[in-house]
């Protein structure tokens, strides 16, 4: 994938002897393509000699006192990962030159530290009776490990991949860049929402849309801008209810009231619907000012918030007015997550797994061996999904930004989805619907004679939890709200099949039968 990575500053790595801090941490500075630092060898360079001689000839005393430096140099110049001994933390000063670093706390049961020293005799303090001068020390430092650590994982049994995996989703960005005539990039990982400061420009305004389910991201985000500007706060209503022309009315108001120029900055904080508005005020305010989106729902960072599509519901139906408006930077801080239901975190997948179908079905094996780590934002897999559906969408949007043609196959199951969504009057999330569209696109790809995709969707759906049927005697309302898709070429409605897996096509002539038929068979 044409991702890279980037740190948010060095990732120290602590913990107990015996806990894998040397072959953990060498590991992930190789997966994470950074060097590999351990203050041991500084002290040992620096002293000119071993670390069991400075304990003997100087003290204990002498060599916190060189690790403490050892660790200030590390921590001010290394970008990479840097292994402390499993004494730093007994330092009061080295624990507060930990304060603002990231910092992994790796832990091990008694009994395995007990076999892996016991297989490297080299450590001073455990030549003695190693299994009760370990337990004494683990004791002592576990909490003062974990008063360092920005994660703690257990070592206890894993494997060495595994564990790389899962700290270099907790603990590193990743970056997407989207191409194009107006490039961008998509920075992905825990706490990213700080980096906004990047991306305030030539602003000397800016305002904050946002909603007050996310106002703690808000309020970070903010805190960050203000170090520039302060920033003008501008709460929305929840969900689809801000995403009208009334509330990007009463956002053009504040901006107005504001003084708002073109080189001043919107920045969306918030779900989908969130930086649909955000990035419609932005587009539409002296015909284009620049916005950043912080999304901070999985649908938002999946989706919504990458390719420049921005705008508003209206009576007629869904994102009818808006205009195509790339924002400047989309920052997905993945801790945002955290404190998103389950139900939406699902209807997030909804979209992944649509990138799934139509370009990258290595999506669809991740969810399907492991549909439990697909839901869960702490674990490696959601950070690949996240990424790999990211990616899929900046290929399309960079090639076809207007959707002249290629980038309708974003649109996969979404003629049914909206329609629903109309007839749900905007009360049934977006991610639910698309996740019954994709099974009506489905239906209509098999009785239109191409790949029969049913069950596999059907199948991968149900197991995140989402909705794969609609209730039945409805077809007319729904085909009434099919009639105004932004697909149709005047009154002929296009549908985004699949041909075959990764395979989609744009056909023209499903012809009303089959349209009727495919909803008899989604329905309940
Ligand atoms: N522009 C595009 O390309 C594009 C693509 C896909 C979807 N969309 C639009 O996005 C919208 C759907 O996005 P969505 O699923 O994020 O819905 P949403 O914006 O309505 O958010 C869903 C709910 O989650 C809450 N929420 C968001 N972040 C949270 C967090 N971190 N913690 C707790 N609660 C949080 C919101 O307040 C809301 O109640 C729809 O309007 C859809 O049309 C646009
Ligand atoms: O970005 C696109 O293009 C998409 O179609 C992505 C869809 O997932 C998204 O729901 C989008 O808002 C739909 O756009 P619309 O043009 O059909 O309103």
């Amino acid at each position: 994938m044409p991702t890279d990575i980037e740190l948010p500053g060095p990732i120290v790595v602590v913990g107990p002897p015996g806990a894998g801090k040397t072959t953990v941490g060498q590991a992930l500075a190789a997966h994470l393509g950074m060097e590999f630092r351990d203050t041991d060898a500084d002290i040992v360079a620096t002293a000119g000699k071993p670390i069991s001689d400075i304990f003997v000839d100087d003290g204990e005393e002498h060599f916190r006192a060189l690790e403490r430096e050892a660790v200030a140099v590390a921590v001010a110049e290394h970008q990479g990962v840097v292994a402390l001994g499993g004494g730093a933390v007994l330092s009061e000063a080295t624990r507060a030159l930990l304060a603002n670093v990231t910092v992994v706390y790796l832990d091990v049961d008694l009994s395995e530290a007990v076999k892996r020293v016991e297989l490297d005799r080299g450590r001073p303090l455990l030549a003695v009776n190693p299994r009760a001068t370990l337990r004494g020390l683990l004791e002592q430092r576990r909490p003062l490990y974990r008063e360092v650590a920005t994660l703690e994982v257990d070592t206890t049994g894993r494997e060495v991949a595994d564990l790389v995996a899962q700290i270099s989703a907790a603990v590193a960005r990743r970056r997407v860049d989207v191409g194009g005539e107006q490039p961008y990039p998509v920075i992905i990982g825990p706490g990213g929402s700080s980096d906004i400061i990047e991306y305030l420009g030539q602003a000397t305004r800016v305002a904050i849309v946002y909603t007050a389910s996310v106002s703690e991201r808000a309020e970070l985000v903010a805190r960050a801008v203000n170090s520039r500007v302060a920033p003008v706060m501008l709460e929305v209503p929840d969900a689809e209810d801000g995403k009208t022309i009334a509330i990007a009315q009463q956002c053009w108001e504040a901006l107005g009231t504001e003084g708002f120029t073109r080189s001043d900055l919107i920045i969306g904080v918030g779900g989908g619907a969130v930086t649909d508005l955000a990035g419609f005020v932005a587009a539409s305010w002296l015909r284009g000012v620049a916005v950043v989106h912080v999304p901070t729902s999985l649908l938002g960072m999946v989706d919504a918030a990458v390719g420049g599509k921005t705008g508003v519901n209206t009576s007629a139906g869904k994102n009818l007015v808006g205009a195509f408006h790339p924002p400047r930077a989309v920052l997905c801080d993945t801790d945002s997550l955290l404190t998103l239901p389950t139900p939406d975190l699902a209807a997030g997948l909804a979209e992944v797994v649509k990138a799934g179908f139509i370009s990258d079905p290595r999506i669809l094996d991740l969810i399907e061996a492991d549909p439990k780590a697909a839901l869960d934002p702490g674990n490696a897999v959601m950070a690949e999904l996240i990424e790999r559906a990211i990616a899929v969408k900046a290929r399309v949007v960079e090639a076809d930004l207007r959707e002249g043609g290629l980038r309708a196959i974003l649109n996969y199951g979404h003629t049914f989805a909206h329609a629903i969504e109309k007839v749900e009057n905007y009360r049934w999330r977006h991610g639910d619907a698309v996740a019954v569209g994709m099974v009506y696109a489905a239906h209509l790809g098999a009785l239109t004679g191409r790949a029969d995709l049913v069950e596999r969707t059907t199948s991968v759906l149900s197991a995140l939890g989402l909705p794969v049927s609609y209730q039945g005697g409805r077809w007319d309302d729904l085909s009434e709200a099919m009639r105004i898709d932004k697909k149709a070429l005047g009154s002929t409605l296009r549908f985004v099949l699949l041909e075959d897996l990764a395979a989609p096509v744009i056909v023209a002539d499903v012809s009303a039968e089959h349209r009727a038929a495919a909803y008899e068979r989604v329905s309940e």
